[in-house]
């Protein structure tokens, strides 16, 4: 029996967000500052280990950020395999405003702010990264990574933003407005790349699953305009 994968299947991808860290608890900006899990984080990193011990996946790759890579860790030991990183799987690039709170960019970059609040694809943080540029970094990366593992099960860990993108894409939807999905820290989400060399073409097979993280401590909620509290 031939144990050569054909050029027609589907790479099927299981795209993981970090588990928590105290930034995410204080609706802080983080981008590429590379924050630690924190404690929830850290439990929530280890039941997905537990979960995803039973995927039957070749290789597991993650943003090379260390509450990316933290989060992949339980889950490398349980599937004995080795964590590939990747810098093209990093979260947004949000400049100037990285490690600030709403309120913060508000008071000190005001224009910034009210730009931001009108969430257009061609709008960037000052020295940050616009929707339209990350989007295309971050679908190129999953293009590659499923071309170079074409018809394979894959886990990839990375960021809030990157799952976003992918929603957007499987979904036809703008890069302009705010999110409309729910992309909870821990979170795990399946979707499967036909072809890699169009790799707009997602399909969503699972989203925002959580039932591994039940009776950990509730996520912070943002309402549709991010890193604001809904009360
Ligand atoms: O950078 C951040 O603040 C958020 C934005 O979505 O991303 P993540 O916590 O997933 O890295």
């Amino acid at each position: 029996m031939s144990t050569t994968t054909p050029d027609s299947a589907p790479t099927d991808l299981i795209l993981i967000r970090h588990g928590e860290t105290a930034w995410n608890r204080e609706l802080r900006f983080q981008g590429h500052a590379d924050v630690p899990l924190n404690d929830i984080g850290h439990e929530q990193a280890r039941r997905l280990g537990l979960r995803l011990a039973g995927e039957t996946a070749r290789h597991l790759i993650s943003s090379d950020l260390m509450r990316a890579q933290q989060t992949a860790a339980p889950a490398a030991q349980q599937l004995a395999l080795p964590v590939v990183t990747s810098v093209a799987l990093r979260e947004q690039h949000f400049g100037v405003v990285e490690g600030m709170r709403a309120d913060e960019i508000q008071s000190q970059h005001p224009r910034a702010w009210e730009e931001w609040l009108e969430f257009r694809e061609d709008h960037a943080m000052p020295q940050g990264e616009s929707a339209r540029e990350f989007h295309a970094r971050v679908i190129g990366a999953l293009g590659a990574v499923a071309a170079a593992h074409r018809g394979q099960r894959l886990i990839v860990v990375t960021h809030g933003g990157v799952l976003d993108m992918v929603w957007r894409t499987a979904r036809g939807l703008s890069l302009s407005g705010p999110r409309q999905s729910e992309i909870p820290n821990a979170g795990f989400n399946r979707i499967r790349i036909a072809d890699p060399a169009a790799p707009d073409a997602i399909e969503i097979v699972e989203w925002a699953d959580t039932r591994h993280l039940a009776d950990l401590p509730p996520q912070p909620t943002y309402d549709q305009r991010r890193h604001l509290k809904k009360d």
